[in-house]
């Protein structure tokens, strides 16, 4: 590429491994490079000029992505693109760092009605939301309860006299409150409601609700309904709110694949699916992982690690060339750990997904005996890796100085859209105590004996009590770390029934020590299975650098019960700093190979030819504050102060 920073180029030509081969193994092939890459062409093409985001109003960026989201329909539609992955590539250069208002259709609405649907249902309407006729949600927290679940307040009370459903918010807090999409764009939604018949509440339950006219989008009578206001971020997205005033929906509109209602009321419960209404949760956590690492993760590190390569800054040595920020140890410390959680991240994300379309598929057969397994491994490491996606993400902003703080850096975006993963599709807290919950119960259950298969396995098997770790620092001796880690914290868990309370602190922690162990067994067996030696090495440091990194972080986990020993420990804090400089070679080439286009990434500070400087200059210089010259309000309320003789205008 021409005319690319002098200092990037000669990070460029001093790498010691194929860039090229490292993409294809993130991609998972080469042709599935090939592949995306020709429809991020295509996505350019459509998406690639257009208003600078940082510079629109709230309501400007909503009407954009509204136009945006029919622009990429119907690019989809007219490239052939079906494939979830293919549709996936196309958006995601549609919407960086952005959602778009129709987002939930596809995330929640069309999942929840194809695995809770009847056939009948399915085959009514599917075909009217594949061809957006209908735009759904999935309307579940209220304004009063999110988390609680079994706390939620919206009734949908069955009437057989007319064979329907009544729909009400019976309180302010039973306001639906949050889906995104609700509040402008969705003419349906998924609605969860507690269902009463004959009488009886029976709990939980999801309805398909018709919210606005076909003909003019009004809403329908009986329904108030609008946007909740500007948030944190998720600028393109109207989350909305609910109130239903005695709505009513025909019986047939109740999802009845694991449960009905008859004709006359009798309800029926027709599955042993644990939680079936919850099953849309667990898909949306597993999917979640991948998104964090390419959405968050990835683009944060690889700004600030192009940024750190062309910024020099202070005097190292007496009157030499300012140096590069990535050579000062510092900076790398702060950034090469994020670098190797990016990669950690992602591998656990392929990892995740691969999983829970194999359990789903169990479960369509009617086995549900992974159900639990999974549920909770999607809880604890949808929570362990937002938040670390999150603290990540601001680690690299710090790292980048002032410039870090403009939005011209693109970590703003990256943030707002990210940070949001703490809290949606069940709060980190929650989700890592559900994990816990599970963890705890498998532990009993091994230590009566019982042998335990998958991510849960090791809690049967038998730990060693002394760390093998040696200088050579092999991934088998850092897995096994963990492993004792994991399974130290779950023998001192609590009996989930009396002190549940007093140990969640713990709890919290001995599920963040499952997923830990998780994804450092899932980066060593990655790296295992690698063929390229160069690859194999450059991907081996980062193992070992986000499993020393996280020792060194939690020490007192294992020294405590004396695991690894002091001497062990230093021998870990020599490795990390040493393995510091070992990565800093391939630090630039290591954020390439996830092969990114700046329109993705949207950062000056982070573009693939290292220009900042002049391109930094000509975004400021565009900003609307700089037109005109002189702005009217100063001349208004200012001017006056400093010549007050001169005439307003
Ligand atoms: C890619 C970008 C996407 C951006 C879009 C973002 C869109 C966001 C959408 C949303 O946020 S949708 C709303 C999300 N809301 C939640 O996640 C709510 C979180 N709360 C819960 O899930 C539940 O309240 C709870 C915390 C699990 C507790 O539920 P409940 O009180 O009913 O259960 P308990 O009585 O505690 O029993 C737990 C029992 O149930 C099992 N279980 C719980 N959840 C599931 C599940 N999803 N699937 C399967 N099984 C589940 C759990 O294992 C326990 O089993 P046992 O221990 O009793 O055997
Ligand atoms: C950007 C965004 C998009 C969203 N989109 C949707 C959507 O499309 N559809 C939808 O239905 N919802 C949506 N939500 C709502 C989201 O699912 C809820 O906000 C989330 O489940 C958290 O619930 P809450 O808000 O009630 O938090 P709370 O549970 O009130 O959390 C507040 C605090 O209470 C603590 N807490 C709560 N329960 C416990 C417990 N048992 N033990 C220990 N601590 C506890 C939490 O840890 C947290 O610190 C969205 C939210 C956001 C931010």
């Amino acid at each position: 590429m021409a005319n690319v920073n002098p200092d990037l180029r000669k990070e460029r030509e001093n790498g010691t491994f194929s860039v090229e081969k490292l993409t294809n193994l993130l991609d998972g092939g080469k042709h599935v490079t090939d592949r995306r890459r020709h429809v991020e062409r295509l996505a350019l093409n459509e998406f690639s000029k257009g208003e600078d985001y940082n510079f629109m109003s709230r309501k400007e960026r909503y009407i954009s992505a509204l136009h945006k989201t029919e622009r990429a329909l119907r690019c989809c539609k007219e490239y052939g693109l079906t494939k979830p992955d293919e549709v996936y590539w196309l958006w995601q250069l549609a919407f960086p760092h952005e959602a778009s208002p129709i987002q939930l259709h596809g995330d929640m609405f069309l999942p929840t009605l194809t695995r809770q649907g009847t056939e009948e249902q399915v085959n009514k309407y599917l075909p009217l939301a594949e061809k957006y006729q209908i735009i759904g949600t999935y309307a579940q927290t209220e304004m009063g309860h999110g988390t609680f679940i079994r706390g939620l307040e919206t009734t949908a009370t069955y009437d057989p006299q007319t064979e329907e459903f009544i729909l009400h918010s019976p309180t302010l807090t039973s306001l639906k409150w949050w889906p995104g999409g609700l509040g402008k764009t969705s003419n349906y939604a998924i609605v969860m409601a507690l269902l009463y018949t004959n009488g009886k509440n029976y709990g939980m339950h999801p309805f398909m609700v018709q919210l606005r006219s076909h003909e003019t989008h009004e809403p329908l009578p009986g329904i108030t309904i609008g946007d909740i206001g500007p948030k944190f971020g998720f600028d393109t997205i109207d989350n909305g709110f609910v109130q239903f005033d005695h709505f009513r929906i025909p019986r047939e509109d109740m999802l009845m694949k694991y449960s009905q209602v008859l004709k006359d009321g009798t309800y029926v419960k027709s599955t042993k699916l644990k939680k079936s209404s919850y099953g849309v949760m667990v898909l949306v956590r597993s999917m979640l992982i991948y998104y964090l690492a390419i959405q968050g993760l990835a683009p944060a590190c690889t700004i600030a690690i192009r940024y750190s390569a062309v910024r020099r800054q202070s005097e190292q040595t007496k009157s030499q060339l300012e140096p590069q920020i990535l050579d000062y140890q510092t900076q790398q410390y702060k950034l090469f750990p994020i670098l190797a959680s990016a990669y950690a991240v992602l591998f656990t994300g392929v990892k995740m997904k691969e999983i829970y379309y194999e359990v789903d598929n169990e479960i369509q057969q009617g086995h549900t005996e992974r159900l639990p397994e999974l549920h909770a491994l999607s809880s604890g490491l949808k929570a362990l890796t937002s938040s670390m996606a999150s603290w990540c993400i601001e680690r690299c902003r710090l790292a980048c100085g002032g410039h870090g703080y403009s939005a011209a850096s693109g970590f703003p975006k990256i943030y707002v859209a990210v940070t949001a993963a703490c809290t949606y599709e069940g709060e980190n807290t929650v989700m890592l105590l559900q994990c816990a919950r599970y963890l705890i119960k498998t532990y009993q259950g091994a230590s009566n004996g019982k042998k335990l298969s998958g991510s849960v396995s090791y809690l049967s098997d038998k730990v060693n009590s002394r760390s093998t770790i040696t200088s050579e620092f092999s991934l088998k001796s850092l897995v096994d770390a963990f492993k004792h880690r994991a399974f130290r914290f779950q023998a001192c868990g609590s009996d989930p029934e009396d002190s549940w309370n007093r140990n969640s602190v713990v709890l919290t922690k001995a599920a963040e020590a499952h997923c830990y162990y998780y994804m450092v067994s899932v980066f060593e067996s990655v790296v295992e299975a690698v063929e390229d030696d160069a690859v194999k090495r450059v991907v081996g440091q980062l193992c070992q650098l986000f499993a020393l990194f996280a020792i060194h972080e939690n020490a007192g986990d294992f020294v405590q019960d004396g695991f690894i020993s002091n001497d062990q420990m230093e021998l870990v804090k020599w490795k990390e700093l040493s393995l510091l400089s070992d990565i800093r070679r391939n630090a630039v080439l290591l954020v390439d190979a996830f092969d990114f286009h700046d329109e993705f990434i949207g950062s000056i500070l982070g573009r693939f030819d290292g220009n900042v400087y002049a391109n930094l200059f000509e975004w400021a210089k565009s900003s609307p504050l700089n037109k005109p010259e002189v702005q009217e309000s100063y001349i208004k309320y200012l001017q006056p102060l400093l010549n007050p003789n001169k005439s307003k205008l």
